[in-house]
């Protein structure tokens, strides 16, 4: 589809690019896991409650149980026959004319319609007298207040969080069906890149970009497998991507124009089938996505910021493709511009800024340096500003749209 177009007019939007790699991706297989492995997976399924909760009235305070009508009024004086405590196998029954001793989580007994708190009362150890005139229905919890058998607890697509945990356990489950960790194989590309912790060597960098992705994927949801650095030529690429089998494959580098820019004929070769090669957004025109097989396959630019942004805008939308979960992509926030901007230009811009709160408004200034391959303004940024293609320069004051990176896990 016209990928050996030059750059420039034929380029698509981040969201048409957005919503190709999200409707490419099929969410992968599902799995029964436990609960204590359930943190961060996501729902396959609605889950539904297998009991109800509370399973029967239960008292809210340590107190007394009475019927109300029994304690109209305060100064009411009434025998005490029995108690009722958390646990008990059998709800017990209020005689009329009579009160219960009663302790949170107890059932309420059978007879009984309030519960007056121990602080209200004085006791001689025989008889209780109220202080208060009982409410009817107060400081019960009726069964079924939480949820009621059957009730849907845990949507499906849901990222499961501790509080999700804890309400499928009060529900009665022990496991549930979860999409598996999506496998994302992270390949760099670059004849001038080594790993850092190894010589540095006349000619070379430090590879940033794959040890970044790689803990992106794990923050995200996947399963991150390092495909180490291939250099820049067709052999070297193909013999890293020999025999690989993952849910999504992640290339850095390589996807430009340059003569020494392999990846794209090198797949090109292999198979895969281009959905698109360009964007129109500044960090990361070179853009590349498409399937080789059922395997899709995304092509991040070179330069550690643009890699490292359109992570954010594609790789976490296709990570939740994947996992069956909202592949929406990042939200959008207004803020208010605290220093003007200049104008944009042919490609949305997403300015590395930092953004504070003033008195609960959201302000954001925009790093003065922004090109693409300054790791360390994009590590002391905390957002991303927004600038639509062809917009007008902006002044101090303006509202303008942000996406806070702070709130993104793992970024
Ligand atoms: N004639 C043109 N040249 C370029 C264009 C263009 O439109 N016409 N686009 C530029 C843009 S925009 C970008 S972005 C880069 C992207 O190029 P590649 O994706 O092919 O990336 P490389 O050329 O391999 O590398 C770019 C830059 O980033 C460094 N790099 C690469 N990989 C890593 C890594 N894993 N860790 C750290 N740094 C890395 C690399 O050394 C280069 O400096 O192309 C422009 N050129
Ligand atoms: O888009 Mo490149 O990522 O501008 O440097």
């Amino acid at each position: 589809m016209g990928i050996e177009k030059p750059f420039g007019k034929s380029a698509i939007t981040v969201d048409e690019a957005r919503g190709m790699i999200t409707s490419a991706i099929r969410p992968v297989a599902v799995e029964t896991i436990g609960l204590q492995e359930a943190l961060g997976r996501v729902s396959a399924a609605a889950v539904k409650a297998l009991t109800t909760s509370p399973p029967f009235d239960v008292s809210a305070m340590d107190g007394y149980a009475v019927r109300a009508d029994d304690v109209p009024a305060s100064g009411i004086a009434l025998p005490l026959a029995g108690a009722s405590k958390a646990g008990l196998a059998a709800v017990p029954t209020l005689s009329h004319g009579t009160c219960m001793r009663i302790f949170t989580g107890a059932p309420v007994p059978a007879g009984a319609d309030a519960i007056v708190i121990q602080e209200d009362v004085e006791s001689d150890g025989e008889r209780i007298v109220f202080r208060t005139a009982a409410q009817r229905g107060l400081f019960i919890r009726k069964a079924g207040l939480n949820f009621a058998e059957g009730a849907e607890v845990v949507a499906a697509g849901r990222v499961l969080t501790a509080r999700d945990i804890g309400l499928l356990a009060a529900s009665g489950h022990d496991s549930i069906l979860v999409h598996r960790r999506p496998r994302v194989a992270v390949l760099s590309t670059g004849d001038e890149l080594v790993a850092s912790g190894t010589g540095i060597g006349p000619g070379r960098i430090f590879d940033a970009n794959r040890p970044a992705l790689l803990a992106l994927v794990r923050a995200w949801g996947g399963e991150a497998s390092d495909l180490g650095i291939a250099g820049d030529d067709d052999a070297a690429i193909t013999a890293a991507l020999q025999g690989l089998d993952a849910d999504l494959l992640l290339i850095t580098g390589g996807a430009s124009v340059g003569d020494h820019d392999r990846v794209r004929p090198t797949l090109q070769a292999l198979g895969l089938s281009f959905e698109f090669w360009k964007i129109r957004m500044r960090p990361g025109k070179p853009l590349m996505f498409g399937t080789l097989g059922d395997m899709p396959v995304l092509g991040l630019p070179g330069n550690s910021v643009s890699a490292l942004v359109c992570a954010v805008l594609f790789l976490e939308p296709a990570i939740g493709a994947l996992a069956g979960h909202d592949a929406s992509g990042p939200r959008f926030e207004n803020a208010r511009l605290v220093s003007p901007i200049g104008k944009t230009g042919e490609r949305d811009d997403y300015l590395r800024a930092t953004v504070s709160l003033d008195d609960g408004a959201l302000l954001v200034e925009a790093f003065s340096e922004q090109d693409s391959s300054m790791l360390a303004v994009l590590a002391s940024a905390n957002a991303l500003l927004f600038r639509p293609a062809g917009a007008a320069p902006a002044v101090a004051g303006e509202t303008v749209k942000v996406v806070r990176l702070d709130t993104l896990p793992g970024f």
